[in-house]
């Protein structure tokens, strides 16, 4: 922004300049002359037309009275044989061009910095003084363009730390002495360029300053910013980037709480899921189960005991061991039903499922209802005699339940057994043969008169 202050300036002071050159160059080289003059002045009123930083264009003659200008009309006095700038090159052959102090003008009443020229007569001798006036109030509306905060600065200094124009106006501030202020000690001390933060003299407010020696004029342009107001910018830019960072925080964590719970409900939903599998699973055996059982005994039925012989006797095939069956009949057993009806004679059963679930105490022992009033027991690991003791055993326990029986010779439900083994991995035998074998042994035992085992020969 200095840079461009600095610019601007260079450039309203060399517009003046230019328009100076001119004038200077026609009145010395062509006279002071009416018609001179009359087209001088015409040159002045187009050049200040084009120039909107130019207050006026004036020619003075040596005794510093005004001969033309390219105003139209004056409402002061014309003349400035006290003015400094006036009495410079009057006292000066210096032919350079000259910046005086802001004055007011006399002609217009506007604050003008004076740009000037001194006029020679062709023998060198004063002619007068050329003078260009910059209007302030110009150069203050380029200052105001600028945004500086609240507390901002602009301000014009003359190399020898005058003030010339300072943002915000004051006319008390205007050629006031700054040649001690920290801007241009600044600028003695660290050359034509800088930046620095300092407190300014005239109202003791902390700015961030850079300052611009112009390029081409004994003029220094500086600018400042507010400390204050800088860090007011930056405090409210950190407002609003700590709130946009609050804001998409709390999203974040709305999002992550929303998907902590949609995990959680899924794993409640995988553990009722597994819960289901699981009661489907143990429902599924129940029914298996229920399909291998008889309903109403509770012994396994014939599905379970055809696949428990064939695998039995493969495994006593692969274990050279012995597998044993007996087949047990509950004997008159027609009688029981006549005598006592059916669902008695379905309870007798029931009593006797229970006994013969009692009697097969191994583990391994498979018991089933065959068929009807038939039950058989799979023994694995046994021989025949072992089979026997087991039929013993159970028929013994029959009796013991001491079922009324008044159509049996022994007046109690009584059951006749036959028993056989086979060694399935030495004997040319087969699951049909031991069946067949067990089914001889209870037909002799019903022969030799029922309730008792007899064993396959
Ligand atoms: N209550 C009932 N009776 C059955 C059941 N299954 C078969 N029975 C009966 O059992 C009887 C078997 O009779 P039989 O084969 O003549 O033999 P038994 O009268 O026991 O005579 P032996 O076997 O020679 O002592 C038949 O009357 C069948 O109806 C059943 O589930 N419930």
């Amino acid at each position: 922004m200095t840079r461009a202050l600095a610019q601007q300036t260079d450039d309203t002071i060399r517009a003046a300049e230019v328009a100076l050159v001119g004038v200077v160059q026609s009145l010395e080289t062509e006279g002071v002359d009416a018609t001179t003059l009359a087209r001088v002045q015409t040159l002045l009123r187009l050049t200040v037309a084009k120039l909107p930083a130019l207050d006026s264009v004036s020619f003075y003659d040596r005794k510093g009275h005004g001969i033309i200008t390219s105003r139209t009309q004056i409402t002061g006095s014309f003349s400035i044989p006290d003015r400094d700038y006036f009495k410079h090159h009057a006292g000066s052959q210096d032919r350079d061009m000259h910046i005086g102090s802001p004055v007011r003008s006399r002609t217009s009443g506007r604050w003008i910095m004076p740009v000037s020229r001194r006029v020679n007569q062709p023998n060198g001798f004063f002619a007068g003084v050329a003078v260009a006036t910059i209007d302030l109030e110009y150069l203050q509306e380029f200052h105001n363009s600028f945004d500086l905060g609240r507390d901002g600065t602009i301000f014009l200094l003359s190399s020898r730390g005058k003030i010339i124009v300072r943002r915000p106006f004051s006319e008390a501030q205007i050629n006031a002495d700054a040649s001690k202020g920290p801007v241009f000690q600044t600028y003695l001390n660290k050359g034509k360029e800088g930046s620095a933060v300092l407190t300014g003299y005239i109202d003791g407010i902390e700015r961030m300053y850079s300052y611009q020696h112009l390029a081409h004029y004994p003029v220094i342009a500086a600018s400042a910013v507010a400390t204050m107001d800088v860090l007011a910018d930056w405090r409210r830019e950190t407002v609003r980037v700590l709130g946009a960072g609050a804001v998409l925080l709390a999203v974040l964590g709305l999002l992550g709480r929303k998907l902590i719970q949609l995990i959680g409900e899924r794993e409640q939903a995988q553990r009722e899921l597994r819960k289901a599998k699981t009661s489907l699973e143990k429902m599924n055996q129940s029914l298996e189960r229920l399909t291998l059982l008889d309903s109403l005994t509770g012994l396994g039925n014939r599905r379970l005991f055809d696949t428990v012989l064939t695998e039995e006797f493969d495994r006593a095939k692969r274990t050279a061991t012995f597998l044993a069956l007996i087949m047990i009949d509950v004997d008159y057993f027609k009688r029981y039903n006549d005598l006592y009806g059916h669902p008695a004679g379905d309870a007798c059963l029931q009593q006797l499922g229970e006994t013969l679930m009692e009697a097969a105490c191994r583990p391994g022992d498979v018991a089933v209802r065959y068929g009807g009033e038939e039950m058989a027991v799979l023994l694995p690991d046994t021989d025949v005699e072992g089979a026997v003791a087991m039929g013993e055993r159970f028929r013994h326990a029959v009796l013991t339940r001491a079922i009324a029986h008044g159509g049996s010779p022994e007046d109690v439900v009584t059951v006749s057994i036959g028993a056989a083994a086979c060694l399935p991995d030495q004997d040319d035998s087969s699951c049909k043969l031991l069946l067949q074998s067990a089914d001889k042994a209870l037909y002799a035992a019903k022969a030799g008169g029922r309730n008792q085992v007899c064993m396959a020969t």
